[in-house]
């Protein structure tokens, strides 16, 4: 499989590497969380500029992601959650794209998050750009109300592998313990192909054993919050760190 390794951080590689999320509202809460993200048990660092209430300022996160980047000393994943797919702000598509292209062109950034369903040329153009830039492309997918079936959930972990990510990720909400077994049992069966490392977890404290056990089903990494979760079933970065240790193989 090929690895994704960024500032000697290897994802795809034994245990399953954190991320932590910044959910900062203010530019002083961002630049108070990057600096507890350095210092916590994280490997990587997520800027969920979603929360961010400046975000639709030209320029304010490309700007912003310099000294995020210089505090957390980790590398960078840069993500705007749509509304779709359960984010905080509402952007259209053309807004998406742009301030995704000013980040790309003037930002500070290893990875870039990018949704799977966008429109297909839009996602084509932004995966291009990234490339050029020599920014890895992260495509996602995210299920806030159910768990698709078995079939449909390797189906969109293949689509992104083909439409060219560097990692695949899927975040799904169970109804029931089965539906936990439904991402389990997709990962472990994608993971034996996939070429790219896989992020995948079933969400909310039913899900929560997904987020644990990414090294024996193959998901490459794993979200733990600092104070604010990003997504409901997060566990607290040190938490995490502690059992991820202890379950180790
Ligand atoms: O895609 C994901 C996964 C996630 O939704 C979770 O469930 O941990 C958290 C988000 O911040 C991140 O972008």
């Amino acid at each position: 499989m090929k690895r994704v390794t960024i500032d000697n951080v290897t994802i795809g590689q034994g245990r399953p590497k954190i991320i932590v999320p910044i959910v900062g509202k203010t530019q002083a809460e961002v630049i108070q969380a990057a600096k507890d993200a350095s210092k916590s048990s994280g490997d990587l660092v997520e800027w969920r500029i979603d929360f961010y209430e400046d975000v639709e300022k030209a320029g304010a996160v490309s700007e912003l992601s310099q000294e995020v980047k210089q505090l957390v000393n980790k590398p960078l994943l840069i993500t705007f959650r749509t509304f779709e797919e359960g984010g905080e702000r509402e952007l259209s598509y053309e807004q998406y794209v742009a301030l995704y292209q000013e980040i790309i062109n003037e930002g500070h950034v290893d990875l870039l998050d990018i949704e799977l369903f966008i429109p297909e040329e839009k996602l084509d153009d932004l995966i291009q750009e990234c490339r050029s830039q020599g920014i890895y492309v992260v495509l996602c997918n995210h299920d806030f109300e159910r768990t698709p079936p078995e079939e449909e959930i390797i189906r969109r972990l293949e689509l992104m592998e083909s439409k060219g990510a560097d990692i695949c990720k899927i975040a799904v909400m169970p109804q029931t313990p089965e539906d936990v077994l439904t991402l389990l049992k997709a990962t472990h069966r994608r993971q034996q192909f996939t070429k790219v490392p896989l992020i995948t977890m079933s969400m909310g404290s039913l899900g929560m054993i997904s987020r644990l056990s990414g090294e024996v089903f193959g998901s490459a990494a794993t979200f733990g919050s600092l104070g604010k979760a990003s997504a409901p079933g997060q566990m607290a970065v040190e938490d995490l760190a502690v059992s991820l240790k202890n379950l180790s193989l």
